[in-house]
């Protein structure tokens, strides 16, 4: 790859159709007119339910599916120009990482990582030096002779990663990388792929059903559903201020927002007074504050509901209280409240 500026990753009214099962079934619009851009250096995840057109969007992108219309543009080059030649450099430049790690089972480790240095014409003892550089980054140098069958998921996605880094590429597809793993594995395994991103100056392009993996890595996402994308932003952005029904639906996964109506009605028993729910964004408000504005106006005020998440550097969080005391008292307190933290009434 060899173009320095504009976004790496460009695509302009990207639209991927494939032909019906059966002749005379319409066609099928598994990517519907999407525009996007990835800059160089960031990590940009795109989100969505399944079948939703997340995988074929990262096959158009390494050209392993043509686009039926629009454009794809990596690294200043429209990939539907070029030559069986071309798409070879093409993809040697884009590091995949899969949910299956799609690695050879039987072969060691190192087996697996030579594989690709082989194919790109790398000497022997320079291989030598690459496979260890690779196994002490993914923290696998005890196990440069294990088979890879005999290593546990984690493990295994640790030599994915590597593989795809192999030969050095400025870009990392990564296919639903820790959907297979247990929870800790994959705080490790995003873990790495935050170091790829930040040391190795990696730009990766994920793909996930998962919210928590977008909060916990992602620089930008977009979301998808139905083949085309809803909503893209900084994350915090989305997080903040979802403005799609299939945003909110991911962003309630892992943010709390408003009590289900039966956990409020359980709620309503336990606590008395008043249920408000309050929004709080870094920009504004704190949660102190609201605590100090009840007290000053002598309110009463219990947290029964939610939670402050941190995104980046960025808290946000809906808390739900109940307030009880004077009723014109609670509408002063609410009314001082209002510029500072936006509040709605808990039906
Ligand atoms: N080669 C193909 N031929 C026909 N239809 C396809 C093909 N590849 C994908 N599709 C269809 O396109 C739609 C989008 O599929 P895609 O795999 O891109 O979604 P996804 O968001 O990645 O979902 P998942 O996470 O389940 O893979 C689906 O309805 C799928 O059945």
């Amino acid at each position: 790859m060899t173009a320095s500026t504009g976004p790496l990753v460009e695509l302009r009214g990207a639209v991927k159709e494939f032909p019906g099962a059966r002749r005379g079934d319409a066609v099928h619009r598994a990517v519907d007119g999407v525009d996007l851009s990835v800059e160089r250096g960031e990590i940009f995840a795109i989100i969505g339910y399944s079948g939703a057109g997340k995988s074929t969007l990262v096959r158009l992108v390494n050209a392993l599916e043509p686009v039926t219309a629009g454009s794809v543009v990596v690294d200043g080059v429209d990939v539907t120009t070029l030559s069986e030649r071309g798409l070879r450099e093409l993809r040697r430049g884009i590091g995949m990482v899969f949910q299956q790690f799609n690695l050879m089972e039987s072969r060691t480790v190192w087996g697996n990582l030579a594989f690709p240095l082989t194919v790109a014409g790398m000497a022997r003892e320079e291989q030598q030096r690459r496979i260890s550089e690779l196994l002490h980054f993914v923290g696998l140098a005890d196990k440069a002779h294990a088979r890879v069958g005999d290593l546990s998921g984690g493990q295994k996605q640790r030599v994915g990663i590597a593989r795809a880094l192999a030969t050095n590429p400025p870009l990392l597809l990564a296919d639903e990388a820790t959907s297979a793993l247990d929870p800790d594995t994959t705080r490790d395994v995003l873990d790495l792929l935050e170091r790829v991103n930040r040391e190795l100056g990696v730009t990766i392009l994920l793909i996930t059903h998962e919210m928590d993996v977008v909060r916990r890595i992602a620089h930008r996402v977009a979301v998808m559903d139905a083949g085309k994308v809803v909503e893209q932003g900084p994350v915090v952005d989305v997080f903040t201020e979802p403005q799609h029904d299939v945003t909110r639906r991911f962003v309630r996964t892992v943010v709390e927002d408003v009590p289900d109506p039966d956990v409020v009605a359980a709620l309503r028993e336990r606590h008395p007074g008043r249920f408000v729910r309050l929004a709080f964004r870094d920009t504004a408000g704190r949660p102190s504050q609201a605590f100090a504005a009840f007290a000053r106006h002598d309110v009463g005020f219990e947290l029964v509901h939610g939670g402050i998440e941190e995104i980046q550097g960025t808290s946000f969080g809906n808390l739900t209280v109940a307030l009880t005391g004077d009723a014109a008292a609670v509408d002063a307190a609410l009314a001082e409240l209002a510029p500072v933290v936006p509040w709605t009434e808990v039906a």
